[in-house]
């Protein structure tokens, strides 16, 4: 792990039984851990309280896509667990990207409030079926824009789309990037993908990296090569 590119193993398990004989073998200071919808809706907030207790940062990935109302109380919901990270879609607006801003907006140590743009399983042919006629990088960029004048710190995207954000966005705009795979791993439902250390060299503050891990014979084995090939 170099100083500026930090992995996110996602924890995407079944049940907290399930994720912590991982855990158990994780340090805080090799990788943060991602919480989305499945482990939190089967293991709960006690679990994700667990993790920062154990001093992990934690991403809580639970992509709210509401009326700015109902996801500015979820924010400050997630917020209040201690996390490190929320996450919100931004295809919901620039007004409710403000509200879940404003939702953390007096806490004292706030958790950082990133918008997810376009999700890294598209093509642009999903795209098309959902009516949009830009490219990928002109939809993501549209959006991570839309983020940032909200006053979102970042968003998640993929690594192809990093560079023009950080061009667009300025280089203190988080980019957290999904659908990363190292040489030879299963692509699964991912389409915008890229190897950890290409996305390292593009300065990704955030690799999100779940089955190449969570699947690999030996899971820490698998996160610690990915650490070493971000620095070689
Ligand atoms: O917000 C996310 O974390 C996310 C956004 C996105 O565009 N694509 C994406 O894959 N994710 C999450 O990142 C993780 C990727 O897992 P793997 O494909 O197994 O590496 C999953 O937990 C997804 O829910």
């Amino acid at each position: 792990m170099t100083a500026q590119t930090t992995v996110f193993v996602a924890l995407d398990y079944a049940d907290a039984q399930s994720a912590w004989p991982l855990i158990d073998k994780l340090s805080p200071q090799e990788c943060g851990l991602k919480v989305g919808k499945e482990l939190f809706t089967s293991a709960g907030p006690d679990f994700v309280r667990e993790l920062v207790k154990r001093d992990f940062k934690v991403f809580l990935d639970l992509k709210f896509h509401d009326i700015p109302t109902t996801v500015k109380k979820a924010v400050r919901a997630a917020a209040e667990l201690g996390v490190w990270m929320v996450n919100v879609h931004a295809s919901g607006g620039k007004r409710m990207l403000e509200a879940a801003r404003e939702a953390v907006a007096d806490m004292q140590n706030p958790p950082l409030v990133i918008a997810v743009t376009v999700l890294t399983s598209m093509t642009e042919d999903d795209l098309r079926e959902i009516g949009i006629r830009s490219s990928a990088e002109q939809h993501v960029l549209h959006l991570a824009q839309l983020a940032k004048s909200a006053g979102l710190d970042g968003v998640v995207c993929s690594a192809w789309e990093a560079q023009a954000i950080a061009d667009a966005c300025g280089h203190d705009f988080i980019r957290v990037t999904p659908g990363i795979r190292p040489v030879g791993a299963e692509q699964g439902d991912q389409r915008r993908i890229m190897t950890p250390p290409e996305a390292a060299a593009l300065g990704i503050e955030v690799l999100v990296i779940g089955r190449p891990i969570t699947q690999a014979k030996d899971p820490v084995a698998a996160l610690h090569a990915i650490n070493q090939s971000l620095t070689a």
